[in-house]
């Protein structure tokens, strides 16, 4: 699969959320990050405001919940028009379901897992999601650094999904820049979260198309795509 950019409005400007969906035309996805102040130690937004935003733009809806209790809010995303939506596996109760039911709701479902959190546990999951998330940062807020160590997570993630043969996308959030995306698409990642460097540029909607050249660079020369 060609790599997909997904800007994260954590570093949009929230009281311009509509214009700011505009800024990036041309996205794969626009990535909402919804946070309790339980699960992670930051409060965003939630329901009324993923509804409205899908009304006010065309491009999908990636919703990346870091709440506690996803079992019970999950599905109201995806009713809600989410074109996906991931839920945290450290505060599902029981993903497979979860994630059977998001499907079933007409979204992908999505697990995510956070930097210390390993992928080997969930092999036999992989078949019940449609991607799977690796925080490459602490999740919680915007800005901060990639996290070099989650590479080796990476490439082992991909080469679960290449040995089982699976469409899974592999989307990765937290740091990711025209400085780290060559290398995490030569990990094996495709779906890429981008907030800070997305938003912060002078262009946002070029800054994208920048992000899916590099990416796309990197994968063509990458082995793990010639596997498949
Ligand atoms: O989930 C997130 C934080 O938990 C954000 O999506 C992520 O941090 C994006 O911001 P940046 O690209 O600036 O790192």
């Amino acid at each position: 699969m060609s790599p997909q950019i997904s800007p994260s409005i954590l570093s949009a400007d929230f009281a311009r959320l509509a214009e700011e969906a505009e800024a990036v035309r041309g996205a794969d996805w626009l990535h909402v990050d919804v946070m309790d102040n339980h699960f992670v130690p930051n409060l965003t937004l939630g329901l009324p405001v993923v509804e409205s935003l899908r009304k006010s733009t065309d491009i999908p809806i990636d919703c990346h919940l870091m709440i506690e209790d996803p079992d019970r809010w999950a599905p109201q995303y995806a009713e809600a028009g989410a074109g996906s939506v991931t839920f945290h596996v450290e505060a599902a109760a029981a993903p497979v379901r979860l994630a059977r039911e998001i499907r079933s709701l007409g979204a992908r479902a999505s697990m995510a897992l956070k930097p210390a959190t390993p992928v080997e546990p969930y092999e036999d999951l992989l078949p019940e999601l449609d991607m799977l998330l690796i925080m490459t940062v602490e999740p919680g807020f915007g800005g901060q650094s990639f996290l070099d160590i989650m590479l080796p997570k990476i490439r082992r993630t991909r080469q679960l999904i290449d040995r089982h043969g699976l469409q899974l996308w592999l989307q990765l959030d937290g740091g990711i820049s025209a400085e780290t995306i060559e290398r995490c698409a030569d990990a094996g990642a495709d779906v890429f979260v981008a907030g800070s460097a997305v938003y912060g540029a002078d262009d946002p909607a070029e800054a994208v198309r920048r992000l899916r050249e590099l990416a796309a660079t990197a994968t063509d020369s990458a082995p793990w795509v010639h596997r498949h």
